[in-house]
């Protein structure tokens, strides 16, 4: 029979209860026994839900109580001296290092303080992990309770036998780095680490596992000769244990691994496969051919990073090829990836209109699915025959819907024209007519966009949310609120004002609320990092834009300004990363129609006496895709197509610019010099400023604005450090290409070190301002 498996389930629960948990533990609000009962009834539950849903395969050791990675780094004693040195008690070192610790003295302990472990995205998911770091001379030790035994054992206790999942050795390896001032090459410890792979497994065989999963999702990248010539020597070691340790089951997911197809008769002698088919279906011919001769491939057909219901037929029927070929006892039905990527269960879900919920599976329902796809390819179509219909339903309903079917999007898709990516002229001319509009000095100073969001401003939100206040009262708070920053940035003595963002939840879900399109959940929040959860819109269907979004805001505080004020959107590729798109459409086209929508927004901005706007870009980078070569450069040309088709229906004397908030630009610096914004601000205070050679090296022509000061901490840069900050920045930049801002938003900042640090910063502009004015 073809049996069913989950490769991760989500960790949070229903009701977010282990943030709760974590943060209450971090509080001091509960103690550590009530922490860890809480993680164990959490693994309990999700265990009995995959169990009911039917599941055969359930995973073990993917919960985790902050970051599966930070598990391993754990498991296997890889813990820098600098948290090892407090023999702090396992979990509070768990957390150290994955969080950071600062704790006074007391008379029973030594105070503690050490910063986080680096964290860092999971591939191009938004879930983040914390990177193991190594040192030279490492050496590994197996922890002395053992997470994945014990959870096993727990599981075992429950009456379920769970498949432990672990991940892969190379993965493990790749994925981490050298300690700072460390030359070891990771992948070198190979040697040392297989030991504990070995010794982990044994003890997993002796307390009953039958398989593990072991992920190696690094195969989807394309490897450094070193790491690729590593998978044989580690699986040809695990599979000579055959007999004493539990079957393996290597797990590749977020990419095909056609391009390392010589990887994989080191995995002949294994138990089984799992390939992604959700994102690449095309793999499946050559992956079976690389099968060894009993091995079983685990196809993942139902999506573990989108929130859709899975297409049966389609799934089905992909199933089906692979029973063809190996038999139904060979083929195992799957999860693309993990589950952690979805949110908890629909059923949570109250205000979701029927016709569109109709079309989402989060991981409860996802765990479902699996069970009756496995069971239509066992006992055949009519064993499920209801569940296939209302299926079939729900696909056709959304194929047909007029949501997704908006004719007048599509229409005005078609009738793109060439000329409307390109701004009316080249840069030397609009930036000459910008500077007649909007005379700024040298060195001229600005924010990101966001000020403080304080709690008065989120009060008010909420009473406008219950009906508390109405729509009008709300607006004059807002207006009042933007009369208030307008004031402060007078008396700081900016030159390009913005009006604060006052209005804004989330600078996606702002714009997502004013299209069409969109939908928003209540619950659906899923894992970023740690104990931080995100809610994700939800894109439905064909977007546009019924009315203006921010133009009100915008005019009013450019008709009290003195100043040129800053109109302030998000981009296409930003509204559409930090959101679930459509799996019916390309995302290219979804970008598009974010684009369309805003460059009506844009025009409609200029019209109202807006000059200057900024069309913030944050998430361009993290839509990389995962591989270098086509892929990458046809995602890198329509997203720079969508930034250009949102901003270039403004006049010359309009200022276009853009926001990123990371510093390195050297492996895609084309694709951001051809975005074409007058001026881009940056973040770069904490890194090297060498890392604007980029920019002279190509002698990029436009203005830029590095930030002088990171705004993640509520420490105030002084006047003498921004100004050795602005020296070192023009060492690599042009006095008159030059902008003085802060490294991004903000809105998570207070009110007094907002106005220091802005202070300090317009002071450090002046001195160079005049500096520069003398000498020319
Ligand atoms: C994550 S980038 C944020 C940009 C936005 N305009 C802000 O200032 O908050
Ligand atoms: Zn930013």
């Amino acid at each position: 029979m073809v049996q069913s498996s989950v490769l991760g389930f989500p960790r949070m629960g229903v009701n977010r209860d282990l943030k709760k948990a974590n943060e209450a533990y971090w509080a001091g609000k509960i103690s550590q026994k009530e922490l860890l009962a809480e993680g164990k009834r959490l693994r309990g539950e999700h265990w009995k839900i995959q169990k009911d849903a039917g599941i055969d395969s359930i995973p073990s050791n993917d919960f985790s109580h902050y970051d599966h990675v930070l598990d391993h780094i754990q498991l296997f004693g890889a813990i820098p001296e600098k948290y090892s040195k407090y023999n702090l008690d396992p979990i509070d070192e768990f957390f150290a290092m994955g969080r950071g610790l600062q704790k006074p003295q007391t008379p029973e302990a030594a105070a503690v303080d050490v910063p986080a472990l680096e964290m860092v995205k999971w591939f191009d998911s938004n879930y983040h992990y914390v990177k193991p770091t190594f040192q030279d001379g490492q050496n590994f030790k197996l922890s002395s309770n053992p997470k994945p035994v014990a959870e096993f054992l727990e599981a075992k206790e429950a009456g379920i036998i769970t498949r432990p999942v672990l991940v892969g050795p190379v993965t493990f390896l790749a994925l981490g780095k050298a300690d700072r001032d460390q030359n070891v090459v990771p992948i070198s410890l190979l040697h040392k680490l297989l030991p504990l792979y070995e010794e982990i497994l044994i003890k997993l065989k002796e307390a009953g596992a039958e398989s593990v999963q072991i992920d190696e999702p690094c195969l989807v990248f394309d490897l450094p000769p070193k790491v690729k010539n590593a998978f044989k020597p580690a699986y040809d070691k695990l599979s000579s244990l055959s007999g004493k340790i539990p079957e393996l089951v290597v797990a590749t997911y977020f990419g095909d691994i056609v391009h390392n197809h010589d990887v994989l008769p080191s995995f002949s002698n294994l138990h089984g496969l799992h390939i992604d088919l959700v994102r690449n279906p095309e793999q499946l011919d050559t992956v079976m051919g690389a099968l060894g001769e009993k091995q079983l491939l685990s196809v993942g057909v139902v999506d573990g990073r989108n929130i859709w219901k899975a297409n049966f037929k389609k799934a089905i029927e992909t199933v089906e090829t692979a029973v063809q070929k190996l038999g139904k006892d060979r083929v195992i039905v799957a999860s693309s990836s993990s589950l952690l990527h979805t949110p908890h269960t629909l059923a949570s879900e109250k205000k979701l209109d029927a016709e569109v919920k109709d079309w989402f599976s989060f991981a409860v329902e996802k765990t479902k699915e699996l069970a009756i796809i496995a069971k239509a390819v066992t006992d055949g179509p009519a064993s499920v025959r209801e569940e296939l219909e209302a299926n079939a339903k729900s696909m056709e309903s959304k194929a047909t819907s007029k949501l997704t079917n908006d004719s007048k999007v599509k229409e005005r898709q078609s009738k793109i024209t060439e000329e409307m990516f390109n701004r009316k002229s080249p840069f030397p001319i609009r930036i000459a007519q910008q500077q007649e509009k909007l005379n700024l000095p040298l060195f001229p100073t600005t924010t990101i966009g966001s000020f403080p969001q304080t709690k008065e401003i989120r009060v008010q939100r909420n009473k406008l949310t219950k009906g508390e206040i109405s729509e009008e009262e709300y607006e004059k708070f807002i207006e009042k609120e933007i009369q208030d920053v307008v004031q402060i940035q007078e008396e700081l003595d900016l030159d390009v004002y913005v009006h604060g963002e006052p209005e804004r939840n989330d600078m996606v879900q702002y714009f997502g609320e004013r299209l069409t399109g969109y939908v928003f959940t209540t619950h659906a929040w899923v894992q970023s990092y740690g104990s931080r959860c995100v809610r994700p819109p939800i894109i439905v269907g064909d977007i546009s834009r019924p009315a203006p979004m921010t133009v009100k805001e915008s005019k009013y505080a450019a008709s009290i300004s003195k100043k040129p004020m800053k109109g302030m959107l998000t981009g296409p590729i930003t509204c559409l990363r930090w959101s679930y798109p459509r799996n019916d459409i390309h995302q290219s086209v979804q970008a598009e129609q974010l684009a369309l929508a805003l460059r009506d927004e844009v025009v409609d901005l200029e019209s109202a006496g807006v000059y200057v706007i900024q069309v913030d870009e944050p998430a361009l980078r993290e839509g990389l895709p995962l591989r270098q070569g086509l892929e990458r450069e046809n995602y890198l040309s329509w997203a720079v197509k969508a930034f250009r088709l949102s901003v270039a229906g403004v006049k010359d004397s309009t200022q276009i610019h853009s926001h990123f908030c990371y510093s390195e630009f050297q492996d895609f610096f084309q694709a951001i010099a051809a975005l074409d914004a007058d001026v881009l601000s940056i973040e770069n205070s904490k890194s090297d400023a060498k890392l604007l050679k980029v920019f002279v090296d190509e002698a990029y022509p436009r203005h830029i604005g590095p930030g002088v000061y990171d705004i993640h901490s509520p420490r105030i840069p002084s006047e003498d450090e921004i100004k050795d900050r602005i020296q070192e920045m023009l060492q690599f930049l042009q006095p008159d290409q030059l902008w003085i801002d802060p490294d991004c938003g903000l809105k998570t900042r207070q009110w007094k070190e907002t106005k220091a640090a802005l202070t300090n910063m317009v002071n450090a502009a002046k001195f160079y301002r005049q500096k520069y004015s003398k000498s020319s």
